[in-house]
């Protein structure tokens, strides 16, 4: 029999519907599942530590080989939510941005927006552990996950990068999807997309089994997360790894 494959995803409320399906399914005979934050999970499917991950989309160019092998992402077509540029002051007054350590892709999408949208000069900062004590003033910082639908009840400011990007390019935007290094089964991967649409066909149930005391899940599962990877999505996709080059 062939090795399990390996397959890491991401452990934020967003990616409960996707993973939902998962307990009980055949697919588990054949795969084996870690959760981690999306920047270590770019790490471990660079580094082949796993096969197949819900990565951040901003590292396929770091990838020798790459398969998108789903017909499932984290993505927006209108505001995110979870995805966005906290601050005290309006975009004007901002004079420095915490980087969210967690993310790739939404690291990569701020600084495309404060280039050529939102056409800003700021200094960018890194972090390596919590910051968001130091989103005040002319700082702001960029949130991702759980961590930004807690940030919304903080800060007077929130500027969505879902939104952003798409009054930018008209297009949807992908943040991570399914991708492995090697080819994978056909098998497998059948199994594997019915898995994953189990929980979105069931959202009522996800939700009943997470909670956030900050954000509506019903909303953020249905109206901010677009979790289809669908030909609009994959426009969106190549526009933005175009601007990585
Ligand atoms: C919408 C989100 O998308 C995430 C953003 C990512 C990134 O910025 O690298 C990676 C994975 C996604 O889970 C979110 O985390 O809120």
């Amino acid at each position: 029999m062939e090795r399990k494959v390996k397959v890491a995803a991401v452990s934020y409320l967003n990616t409960k519907p996707l993973l939902y399906g998962f307990r009980d399914h055949k697919v588990l005979r054949s795969m084996e599942l870690s959760l981690d934050y999306p920047a270590r999970i770019a790490r471990q499917l660079i580094d082949g530590e796993v096969d197949l991950a819900l990565v951040p989309v901003a590292i396929i160019p770091k990838l020798k080989e790459h398969h998108i092998i789903a017909d499932f992402c984290i993505g927006a077509e209108g505001p995110v939510a979870s995805v966005c540029l906290f601050s005290d002051v309006p975009l004007q007054n901002i004079h420095r941005i915490y980087l969210d350590y967690q993310s790739r892709t939404s690291v990569a999408l701020l600084k495309i927006l404060v280039r050529d949208h939102w056409k800003l000069n700021v200094e960018f900062i890194e972090t390596t552990g919590d910051y968001q004590h130091l989103i005040r003033g002319n700082d702001a910082g960029l949130v991702i996950g759980d961590r930004a639908l807690a940030q919304r009840h903080v800060s007077p400011y929130i500027f969505d990068l879902g939104e952003a990007w798409i009054r930018f390019t008209s297009l949807p935007f992908v943040f991570a999807a399914w991708i492995s290094n090697r080819p994978l089964p056909v098998e497998f991967i059948q199994q594997f997309n019915d898995a994953n649409s189990i929980g979105l066909n069931n959202l009522p149930a996800v939700v009943a089994e997470n909670s956030s005391p900050d954000f509506d899940l019903i909303s953020y599962y249905t109206q901010n997360i677009s979790y289809r990877l669908t030909p609009g999505k994959r426009q969106g996709l190549a526009r933005f790894l175009n601007y990585l080059q």
